[in-house]
């Protein structure tokens, strides 16, 4: 088994679980009684600047434990206070020691759009996200059979929300795109060796339309990582780490803010 089948298998059982407690007519009840999803894509794309992603994430498989975060919501407050366009929350409970309490906690601190970091592999963790207020939601294309990603991203655009779709290679690019993903996702860190290559983006950036929002993913250390990923045509990146580990949160994304809006990428930006 990959890492990827492991985390998926696990997350599997934890779905079931969860649905024994609590059964698709709640969720999509709960989901009734929210305000709608704020919209993504246009935040994503902008002409002006690059834009930030900031990650409450807890621990990864490939480098264990990497801050306690006692309280994700104002951890996300404080992304927010830097400029983060997007917070995104881990909520796999495994290997990522996320879960949907951490996902509330933030919803509940944070105005800008949130989105649900998941290895989602049924409709019920779609609903899920919805319910508990996110407006964004990952989709890994290594994941999910082609018509079974196309199906998913009717029901995330269906129930008002944008979906990430996330790709390693070329091929798994163009069946984001042809899943109708309008923001895609390029990680630099191969979920079945995970290991990071920066070099990822530009090798794969090219398969996809202008229209398309695009999101370097992982392995952003600071500000320079920032700018080559703007460099080669990022409309915004994703970070982890760099950031749950930093001492001054807010100031770590205002880093990364001022150096997307850099006067000298702007040239290239149109
Ligand atoms: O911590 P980093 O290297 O800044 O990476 C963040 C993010 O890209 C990473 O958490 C991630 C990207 N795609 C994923 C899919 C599942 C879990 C996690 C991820």
């Amino acid at each position: 088994m990959t890492v990827l089948e492991e985390i998926v298998a696990g997350v599997q059982e934890d779905v079931a679980a969860r649905k024994a407690v609590t059964s698709l007519d709640a969720l999509k009840a709960r989901a009734a009684e929210l305000p709608h999803a704020k919209s993504c894509h246009d935040r994503l794309k902008r002409a002006d600047a690059v834009q930030v992603i900031a990650e409450v994430k807890r621990a990864s498989p490939s480098k264990g434990d990497l801050a306690p975060i006692p309280d994700p919501g104002s951890l996300a407050a404080a992304y927010e206070a830097g400029g983060a366009a997007i917070v995104s929350v881990l909520t796999e409970e495994r290997r990522f020691k996320g879960s949907l309490a951490d996902l509330d906690a933030v919803r509940a601190k944070v105005d800008i759009p949130v989105l649900r970091k998941d290895f989602v592999v049924t409709p019920y963790q779609i609903w899920e996200a919805r319910a508990h207020g996110a407006d964004l939601v990952l989709l890994i294309v290594a994941a999910l059979e082609q018509t079974v990603l196309t199906s998913f991203v009717e029901r995330i655009h269906s129930l008002g929300m944008s979906a990430l779709v996330e790709a390693h290679d070329a091929e798994e690019a163009r069946r984001a795109v042809d899943a109708g993903a309008q923001i895609v996702g390029i990680n630099a860190r191969n979920l079945h060796t995970l290991e990071v290559d920066r070099a990822t983006f530009s090798a794969v950036v090219d398969v996809l339309p202008d229209r398309v929002a695009k999101v370097a993913e992982s392995g952003v250390r600071g500000s320079h990582d920032v700018l080559d990923y703007a460099r080669v045509g990022a409309d915004a990146v994703l970070v982890g780490e760099s950031l749950v580990r930093s001492a001054d949160p807010r100031a770590a994304v205002a880093d990364l803010v001022a150096a997307g809006a850099h006067p000298a990428l702007r040239a290239l930006r149109h």
